[in-house]
C-alpha cells in the first residue's frame, strides 16, 4: 500500500484534449498542442478545467518507426525534485509553462524519451502541478505488439523499451493513477493504482480502427467496473492521411461503468464534472473493495 494517505476526494473538472493536427514537424506539434491546452483552459460557463489531458505520443507521428528520431533526454526519477530550468525537453518545457501559464494539473499525453544513461527508448507520459513542477512520469510498461494478419500489425519493442514502475500522482483533490494506453489490457496495473487509493485512473492512448471498435469502451469501463473508480482514456483524433489511424472516441467512466462522456474521431475538447458521490456510494452498495479474498489467491495480493 501507498504510504502517505491519499487526499480527501472533491469534486473537480477532468477536460480531455482529444487533438488533431500531429504530424512530422514536431515545431508545429507543440505549438498547436500548446494552443489547444489554452482553449480547454478556459472551460465554459459551468466548468473550469482542473485536470487537463492530452493524447499518446502528441508531439510526433505514432509508429515505432519514429519514435528514436523524435526522442528528448527528460531524467524524471520519482519522489526527486525535478529542475524544468536545466531540461532539455523541449516537450517538458513547454508542458510545464503551459501548466503554470493556465493554472491547470497537466497529464500531457506522452512523447518518445530517451534515457541518457541506458540509451533505451520509452514511450512516457508526464505530469504538471500548476506551478509548472513536473511531479510525476510514467514509462509505458506493457510494448503494443500486436499481429492481426490483414488488419494490424505493430511492434512498439522494434524500438521502445517497457517501463518497470507503476505511477499516480496526488492533487489537493484527488489521487490519480497512470498508464498509457495498452497497459489498460493488463487489470493488474490498474488494480494497483486502484489499491494504493487512487479515485481517478487516466491513460492517454490511440487504439485503431480494428481494436477500438471492439475494445476501446469496454476495457475502460472493465476497469471501472473492477476497481470502482474514474477511469479515463485521451485518444489523438483520427487522421486518415496519417501511417496509424487512431480510433478517437476519448472518454470519461465513472465508478459504476457508466460512459458519463465520449468524443467522435474529430477533434475535440471534452470537460467533464467528477463527483465523487458515485464513487463512495458503489463502494458502499456493492462493497467489494472490501470482499477481496487474499486467502484463496495470496499471488495477487501484494
Ligand atoms: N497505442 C497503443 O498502445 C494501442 C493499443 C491498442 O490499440 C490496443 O488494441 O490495445
Amino acid at each position: 500500500m501507498a504510504s502517505v494517505a491519499p487526499p480527501v476526494f472533491k469534486p473537480f473538472t477532468l477536460t480531455l484534449i482529444q487533438l488533431g493536427s500531429i504530424g512530422s514537424d514536431k515545431a508545429a506539434n507543440l505549438q498547436h498542442a500548446r494552443e489547444m491546452i489554452a482553449k480547454a483552459a478556459k472551460g465554459n460557463s459551468d466548468k473550469k478545467p482542473r485536470v487537463v489531458v492530452l493524447p499518446e505520443c502528441f508531439n510526433s507521428p505514432y509508429g515505432f518507426v519514429h519514435f528514436p528520431a523524435y526522442a528528448e533526454n527528460i531524467g524524471h526519477t520519482a519522489g526527486k525534485e525535478y529542475d524544468i530550468q536545466a531540461s532539455v525537453s523541449e516537450s517538458v518545457k513547454m508542458l510545464s509553462s503551459a501548466a503554470k501559464e493556465e493554472g491547470i494539473w497537466l497529464i500531457g499525453g506522452s512523447i518518445p524519451e530517451r534515457d541518457a544513461e541506458t540509451n533505451n527508448v520509452y514511450n512516457t507520459c508526464t505530469v504538471y502541478s500548476p506551478t509548472g513542477a513536473l511531479v510525476a512520469s510514467h514509462r509505458k510498461v506493457h510494448l503494443f505488439d500486436i499481429d492481426i494478419p490483414g488488419k494490424i500489425t505493430f511492434k512498439e519493442s522494434e524500438t521502445l523499451t517497457g517501463g518497470t514502475t507503476t505511477n499516480y500522482f496526488d492533487t489537493e483533490f484527488a489521487r490519480i493513477g497512470l498508464g498509457l494506453c495498452y497497459d489498460v489490457r493488463f487489470p493488474e496495473l490498474a488494480m494497483i493504482a486502484a489499491r494504493r487509493g487512487c479515485h481517478a485512473i487516466v491513460y492517454p492512448g490511440a487504439f485503431n480502427l480494428t481494436t477500438g471498435p471492439l475494445h476501446w469502451e469496454l476495457l475502460q469501463r472493465a476497469r471501472a467496473n473492477d476497481n470502482q473508480v474514474f477511469f479515463s482514456m485521451c485518444s489523438p483524433a483520427r487522421d486518415m492521411t496519417s501511417g496509424y489511424h487512431a480510433w478517437g472516441h476519448s472518454m470519461v467512466v465513472d465508478p459504476y461503468a457508466r460512459v458519463l462522456a465520449e468524443a467522435d474521431e474529430n477533434e475535440a475538447i471534452l470537460h467533464v464534472d467528477i463527483d465523487p458521490e458515485p464513487f463512495h456510494e458503489v463502494r458502499a452498495g456493492i462493497p467489494v473493495t472490501k470482499q477481496r479474498r487474499f486467502d484463496v489467491y495470496p499471488d495477487v495480493s501484494a
